[in-house]
């Protein structure tokens, strides 16, 4: 069984601009986390952004979540291993051809190739939502067929809820990886999180990879915060 690497602590940079991003970053320690760069902070700051969280000896998630067309899409992923990111991500639902044509661009990347991670069904998606796109099962199953799908593809592995790990570590193998949203630490405001657990709770799931935001970023000593957090994982 291929294990995860440290660090398993993912801290999700939700900030408007660099100028934040970078203060708080300033205050963490890369051996003990990795960081993600999402949608609104990318649109801002671009690139450069994430060559200074390198400079400062940081890995990145580029969390841009793709979901377009074969081509287009695997010429955005293919752009951002350029980039030197550590993983990167699609949407699952862009299909079999979208998600295999983006493992197959980043194959001439070899061993430094970027993780290929695939969204199944958002933590924000309920029934209901899936019902207005059509799609009658429940979330659980049809997370389930597009981490099969995901896998199916080559990639490795998916964004999911710690809830659903037991089953998909299950399903899809050991092997597969899991990346975890919705990480509280005992003492943690749960926020607008529903689905959460703690970060013992989350890997003994079968989570590989625990994003963490508020619980570190609004912390009144973030490292403090992720150095506990850190504490109680490293081991497990
Ligand atoms: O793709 C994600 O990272 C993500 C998927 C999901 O289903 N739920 C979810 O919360 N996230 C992200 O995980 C992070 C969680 O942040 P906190 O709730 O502050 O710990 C945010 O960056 C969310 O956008």
């Amino acid at each position: 069984m291929q294990t995860p690497d440290n660090p398993r602590i993912i801290v999700a940079l939700d900030f408007p601009s660099d100028q934040p991003a970078l203060a708080l970053v300033d205050q963490l320690d890369p051996a003990k986390c990795r960081l993600k760069v999402g949608k609104e902070l990318f649109t801002r700051s671009g690139p450069e952004l994430v060559r200074k969280l390198h400079a400062r000896g940081f890995e990145v998630f580029l969390d841009l979540k793709f979901h377009d067309i074969p081509n287009t899409t695997s010429a955005a992923v293919a752009a951002a291993a350029d980039l030197g990111v550590w993983m990167v991500n699609v949407h699952a639902s862009g299909g079999e051809k979208m998600m295999t044509a983006c493992r197959d661009r980043l194959e001439s990347f070899g061993k430094d190739r970027p993780l290929l991670i695939a969204v199944t069904v958002l933590t924000s998606m309920g029934p209901g939502d899936l019902a207005g796109i059509g799609i009658t099962d429940s979330p659980e199953a049809q997370v389930s067929r597009l981490a099969t799908l995901t896998r199916n593809c080559g990639l490795d592995g998916v964004v999911c809820s710690a809830q659903e790990a037991p089953a998909l570590k299950a399903e899809q193998g050991a092997d597969f990886k899991l990346v975890t949203p919705g990480i509280r630490p005992l003492s943690a405001d749960k926020g607008d999180q529903q689905r959460i657990m703690t970060p013992t709770e989350a890997l003994k799931a079968g989570s590989d990879y625990l994003v963490i935001g508020r619980p570190i970023t609004q912390a009144a000593d973030p490292l403090a915060a992720l150095e506990a957090i850190h504490s109680e994982v490293v081991g497990l």
